[in-house]
């Protein structure tokens, strides 16, 4: 069977589900593989001791009986607590699996491994209060905490925390990754991840999580500008501009010019810095890609540098401060498809309210950013967000060491060597995120942003 990348929407998985109804896979086989599947996991973690499956009504509660059943007949000490009778066909037929002990009210247990079945990708509203301390309040007692599908009170789609979720150690996503395992508030509630194949077959859904890449070495007979010329707009404060310099360098950008006004005394001899005007410097036929914003600052002069940018008609990374001046009439007359925008959450919500790009959560605003402006937009966090041409890619968490100031002109610049190499905008960041979460593990635990700079190099070997 086949595990695969692809990210489905709650519907989305209906509809796979539906498929393999139709293929003449029945629902009950689908919960016995998901529940199989899981008790495998629980078996292995509980070591012989107590398990205790909380089941909804749904098939998510369904799931739960499975797993109870399973390790019921193994001999485990296992006990269900279902304050809801069983509601779908496949979860009432799971139930009347399970012989073991079944409480239908809340009440006290412990042991070693709690087991919350819930609710999976049907919840559709907050859980109402009582309920879910009641749950809280069984995790707690607790010593290892395992969710189904997903940690309950977790929306699939979004990721939004519809209740106060308590952490778990690990989450079993079933027949495959739903968006919140990999963005959104609730994403580190989830403990280890793993996927449970129960034979969805890989289709495209639009959404996918990123998997590492290849970085491919330069051609025989390469040069500097083959291998892409960046131009980094230096602006009110030079020193980001010089991070996001040092990353594209690292990044594997055949020639890294800094259009700057002045030199700078941190600026590394191989560094070229060009103090024409900004129109002439950026008239150069031969720039691959040019990163405005970090460092750029938001006054007049500001506005112009962008819109000498804006006007070159290069490839562009636009980070930081640039991102504070956009608007739809300073895009209006640039093709969108040269555009990365690669916002942190605060720029996001800014360039959210200046295109009038609607949403809750970070994947919901990036994606509508990304259709209004039809650029690209790498929206940066914990749980990255990449959107482009109605594609969005997700990706395993780095370091979190990466919430360090300067981290992102870092990014900006990684994301700039590798526009400038000829990727589209979207590999071009997929690249550069692996790239600059490998830099985070090789400078860390703990760095300064000129040391992670510094480490993008070392990071290409993990990708060539
Ligand atoms: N698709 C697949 O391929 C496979 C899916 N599988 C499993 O199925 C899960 C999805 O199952 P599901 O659709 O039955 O949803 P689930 O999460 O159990 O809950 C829905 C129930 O809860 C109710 N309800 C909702 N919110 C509520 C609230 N706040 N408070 C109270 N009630 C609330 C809702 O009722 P209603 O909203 O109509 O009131 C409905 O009764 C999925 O996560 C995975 O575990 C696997 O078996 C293998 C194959
Ligand atoms: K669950």
């Amino acid at each position: 069977m086949a595990v695969h990348n692809q990210i489905l929407t709650a519907g989305q998985m209906r509809d796979a589900e539906r498929k393999l109804i139709a293929a003449g896979i029945s629902e009950t086989e689908l919960m016995d593989r998901a529940g199989r599947g899981v008790a495998e996991w629980i078996w292995r973690m509980a070591a012989g001791r107590s398990v205790t499956v909380l089941c909804g009504p749904g098939n998510n509660g369904g799931d739960g009986y499975v797993i109870a059943a399973t390790l019921h007949t193994r001999g485990l000490p296992v006990k269900v607590i279902a304050p809801f009778a069983p509601a779908t066909p496949p979860a009432k037929a799971a139930r009347d699996t399970y012989r073991g002990p079944l409480a239908e009210k809340f009440e006290p247990a412990s042991g070693a491994t709690f087991v919350d079945c819930l609710f999976g990708s049907g919840l559709s509203r907050p859980i109402d209060n009582v309920l879910a301390d009641a749950a809280a309040q069984l995790r707690a007692v607790h010593d290892i905490g395992v969710a189904v599908d997903l940690p309950s009170g977790i929306a699939a789609d979004m990721g939004e925390l519809l209740n106060d979720v308590a952490p778990y150690d690990a989450t079993f996503a079933l027949g495959a990754w739903k968006p919140a395992h990999w963005t959104g508030p609730g994403q580190d509630r989830m403990g280890k991840l793993r996927l449970i194949d129960i034979g969805i077959e890989p289709a495209d859904s639009g959404t996918e999580l990123v998997g590492t890449p290849i970085i491919e070495p330069p051609a025989t007979g390469a040069h500097k500008y083959s291998r892409g010329l960046v131009a980094v707009v230096a602006g009110a404060m030079p020193g980001a501009a010089l991070l996001s310099a040092q990353g594209a360098m690292g990044a594997g950008a055949g020639y890294v010019k800094l259009l700057a006004e002045h030199s700078h005394p941190a600026a590394p001899a191989d560094l070229v810095l060009d103090e024409q005007s900004l129109e002439e410097a950026l008239s150069d036929e031969r720039i691959g890609a040019v990163l405005i914003g970090p460092g750029l600052g938001r006054d007049r002069k500001a506005r112009a540098r962008l819109a000498d940018a804006l006007d070159s008609r290069h490839r562009l990374v636009i980070d930081a401060d640039a991102l504070h001046l956009l608007g739809p009439e300073t895009l209006a007359t640039i093709d969108p498809a040269c555009i990365l925008l690669t916002p942190h959450d605060g720029e996001l919500a800014a360039l959210a309210k200046a295109f009038g790009a609607k949403g809750d959560t970070r994947l919901e605003r990036a994606r509508a950013l990304s259709q209004q402006t039809g650029a690209a937009v790498l929206a940066k966090g914990c749980g990255t967000v990449l959107c482009a041409d109605g594609r969005t890619g997700l990706f395993p968490p780095g370091s979190s060491w990466l919430s360090v100031a300067g981290s992102g002109d870092v990014l900006a610049g990684i994301c700039a060597a590798r526009m400038a190499g000829g990727a589209s905008a979207y590999r071009a960041a997929s690249k550069a995120v692996y790239l600059h979460h490998e830099a985070a593990e090789l400078a860390g635990p703990s760095f300064s942003s000129s040391r992670l700079a510094a480490h993008v190099r070392r990071a290409m070997k993990q990708f060539l």
